[in-house]
């Protein structure tokens, strides 16, 4: 593993590492946060998953999460969203590098690199634990979007892996949406039976269970009712007794203007659940 930066950051530390990569075959970049409690004793690991076209620097730059990890005691992981470099790609945006739906593709040409799913919950976290003063006991996962997507399946697939799991404008079902189709139907391929273990309405449907979810969606989000349909994870949830609180923020959109808003209230909601 090597550093490629290192900035002093709310009294913690802000790195970015590259390391070669086995699941995907390449080199793998991604930003670890340091909180100044670090120093002194290992700190609950919180994992961001990121959104499409995103790579571990969006919500480093533009997520505005330092402060309250910081004063949490948190370390934040922030993973990028696919294989990079010669893997396979496609011009679109929600295809290939940029889109790799936290799922491991069984389908040409993606197999083999396309592998985020093992990535993010095996390989990331090992060198993690390995490299990093991290209690990998008392692990917490969020995201984005597709990421909210990735922290939701995750959460809902890895029973007792995570402690608590939230989302920003997640892709709730993805296997009914736009984004989902096309993303499943390349990496998985057209047998939708195998579709349902990365969606997280059906996860639920199927016997899933999380304690509880915390949801933020703006109302003025563009992909609201096309992709992202957050009254299907209601339904769901409401019909498993999974505890959602699905906040509706009017005025806000998909952007990282609304995702930095309510950045530090889920670092609290993480650090609540990780630190007692
Ligand atoms: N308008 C976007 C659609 C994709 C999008 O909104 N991506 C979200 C995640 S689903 C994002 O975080 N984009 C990067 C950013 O805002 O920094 C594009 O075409 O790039």
């Amino acid at each position: 593993m090597e550093t490629v930066s290192d900035w002093a950051s709310h009294g913690g530390r802000q790195i970015v590492c590259r390391h070669g990569s086995e699941a995907t075959g390449g080199e793998m970049t991604f930003a670890v946060f340091l909180p100044p409690a670090a120093k002194t004793e290992p700190c609950p690991v919180l994992w961001y998953l990121s959104g499409l076209t995103c790579t571990h620097a969006n919500v480093m730059e533009k997520g505005e999460y330092r402060r309250a990890a910081a004063e949490a005691g948190v370390i934040v992981v922030c993973p990028d969203t696919s294989p990079r470099g010669d893997a396979a790609d496609d011009p679109a945006y929600d295809l290939g590098q940029g889109a790799g739906f936290y799922l491991d593709a069984t389908q040409a040409p993606w197999a083999g690199r396309y592998n985020m799913k093992r990535y993010v919950t095996e390989e990331l976290p090992a060198l993690v634990g390995a490299e990093f003063p991290a209690d990998m006991d008392r692990q917490g996962i969020f995201g984005h979007s597709m990421g909210g997507h990735g922290a939701l399946t995750l959460a809902l697939s890895l029973r007792g892996r995570f402690r608590s799991v939230s989302a920003f404008a997640p892709i709730v079902a993805p296997s009914l949406v736009p984004w989902g189709e096309k993303a499943f139907g390349a990496y998985l391929g057209p047998e939708r039976a195998a579709w349902r273990r990365h969606d997280a309405v059906a996860l639920i449907e199927d016997g899933a269970r999380v304690d509880e979810i915390l949801v933020d969606q703006g109302e003025a989000d563009n992909f609201l009712e096309r992709e992202l349909r957050p009254e299907l994870l209601e339904a769901a949830c409401r019909d498993a007794g999974i505890a959602l609180t699905l906040r509706r923020q009017p005025g806000y959109d998909h952007s990282y203007y609304f995702i930095s808003t309510f950045m530090a209230d889920h670092v609290r909601f993480h650090a609540e659940r990780l630190t007692k």
